[in-house]
């Protein structure tokens, strides 16, 4: 008879529900570890078995190697109510899921975006020019990167150098989402049947809340989409993947839904997780002076001074591929990952995992792991270099997840958050900004960021003042 694996010991009816964190919960899952002496912890919420994942081979076996069983998403559902359940992240593991993933596949993969080094570099140069006219507003000019690329490749719409409605839409319809996630916020989210309740009920304010995100989510998907799809039909506007797979798959109702809302779980889900990582870098800089010099030094030796480095300069960069790491290590956007569940029974270590058990996977853990990485709360890229400098075979980046759910924007990702990353330290100098009295405004190395699915800097404030080259460089353009 297997029993379940270790955890915090269930109350009867509710489980470990009052013992389940809300705040930061990737810290106490590790804590977990060491408590209940196993790097999987298990813990049963209202019924919902949960199993916690803090060691990385254990993820590796689970997510990777059992991935026919254990590829499938939990039902969240709030999520499904302001209208996410139709996207790639969100849908269970079944035929449309499949044809999602060929489709990304397809446009994603390694080889193909290179294709894409223009528009990036497009992109890139406004981020630098946005930072240096206003470099106070450095969180936005992040988002507004991030967005406007996927919004090119995606739709051939250009949201322009401030950004522009739809951007703050689409701000407002992740933040949102992001809080609908948030465990322990809205009750539903645990009581499913309370979606029942009706509007006027106490404590039935959720509905207003999805009613008003689902309208604004489809204006999210539908807008951009049609702006493509018109652009497509009358052969004008630049190239877009929308248009480019209607073309390759057809413009029946039915295939239109699928890759409107394909389309619209790739924005969402580019959006913030790039930014959260460019936002990180800026927070890596203000605190860590001497990998800023570093990096510094590194560009201005292998590139020179007179122009910006490129996605082609990437390889003979190694310091810099080492802080790219380390940010992602570091401070990894979603520290839990994005929930898995387990299709049918299994067991593992001589433990049972039921049916139906959400697997989450502490991204957060394995990447503070002291065993692989000493002092996991320093910031060290020379951890991921060979004494000579050059980089040691540590390349997984395990901040895009596992198995067959793994990140298909990896590729994308690392390249436009590497190119907004090495043309920032070649163009610009962050330290501490300062008060009106002349004091340096601290920044601290644990300084707070946003406890959601997705995790970003808290705004902060720095200074960012173009190096010489910068005034030469754009100066140019
Ligand atoms: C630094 C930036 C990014 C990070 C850290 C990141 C991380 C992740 C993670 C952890 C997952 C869940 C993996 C799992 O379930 O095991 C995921 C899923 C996903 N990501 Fe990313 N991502 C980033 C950028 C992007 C970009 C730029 C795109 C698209 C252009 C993208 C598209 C997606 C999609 C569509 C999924 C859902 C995959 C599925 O459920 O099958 N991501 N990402």
């Amino acid at each position: 008879k297997r029993g379940l694996p270790p955890g915090p010991k269930p109350f009867p009816l509710i489980g470990n529900v009052t013992q389940l964190p809300t705040v930061r919960s990737w810290f106490t899952y590790t804590n977990w570890t060491r408590v209940y002496n196993s790097p999987v912890i298990y813990a049963n919420a209202l019924g919902q078995s949960l199993l916690i994942v803090n060691g990385l081979k254990d993820a590796e076996e689970l997510l990777e190697n059992r991935a026919l069983i254990t590829s499938d998403r939990p039902e969240i559902p709030l999520v499904h109510m302001i209208g996410w359940s139709k996207q790639t992240f969100i849908l269970g593991y079944g035929d449309t899921w499949r044809k999602h993933r060929r489709i990304l596949h397809k446009n994603m993969r390694h080889e193909v975006v290179p294709q894409c080094d223009a528009l990036m570099s497009e992109k890139a140069l406004r981020l630098l020019h946005n930072l240096a006219q206003t470099p106070e507003g450095f969180f936005r000019h992040c988002k507004i990167y991030a967005v406007s690329i996927t919004l090119d490749l995606l739709y051939g719409y250009d949201i322009g150098p401030n950004g522009d409605p739809s951007f703050d839409l689409a701000e407002r319809v992740l933040h949102r989402t992001n809080r609908a996630l948030q465990p322990g916020v809205f009750a539903v989210n645990s009581f499913p049947m309370l979606k029942h309740l009706p509007r006027w009920f106490p404590g039935a304010g959720f509905h207003d809340f999805a009613d008003e995100v689902k309208a604004a989510q489809a204006e999210m998907r539908d807008k951009p989409f049609d702006f493509a799809k018109t652009n497509y039909i009358n052969g004008v506007g630049r190239p877009s993947f929308v248009g480019k797979w209607l073309q390759e798959e057809g413009t029946t109702e039915e295939q239109e839904d699928l890759l409107s809302n394909l389309a619209l779980g790739i924005y969402g889900a580019a959006f913030e997780t790039t930014a959260a990582a460019l936002t990180s870098l800026f927070h890596v800089l203000v605190t860590h002076p001497e990998v800023q010099l570093k990096a510094q030094k590194e560009i201005s030796r292998v590139i020179g001074e007179d122009r910006l480095p490129t996605l082609q300069d990437r390889a003979h960069l190694p310091y810099l591929e080492a802080v790219y790491r380390e940010i992602l290590r570091w401070r990894p956007p979603l520290p839990l990952n994005v929930p898995h569940r387990i299709m049918g029974e299994d067991s593992y270590k001589g433990y049972l995992i039921p049916s139906g058990t959400v697997i989450i996977a502490n991204i957060w853990a394995m990447t503070h792991n002291e065993s692989i990485y000493p002092e996991p709360e320093v910031f060290r890229p020379e951890r991921f270099l060979n004494l000579d400098g050059s980089l040691n075979d540590d390349s997984r980046v395990f901040a895009y997840g596992f198995g067959r759910r793994i990140c298909p924007g990896k590729h994308l990702a690392s390249a436009s958050f590497w190119l907004a990353m090495a043309q920032v330290l070649a163009s610009f100098h962050v330290s501490p900004a300062k008060d009106a009295s002349g004091k340096e405004i601290e920044v601290t190395k644990d300084h707070e960021y946003s406890d959601e699915l997705i995790s970003a800097p808290v705004e902060f404030e720095c200074s960012i003042k173009p190096r010489r080259a910068l005034e030469e460089v754009l100066g140019a353009e």
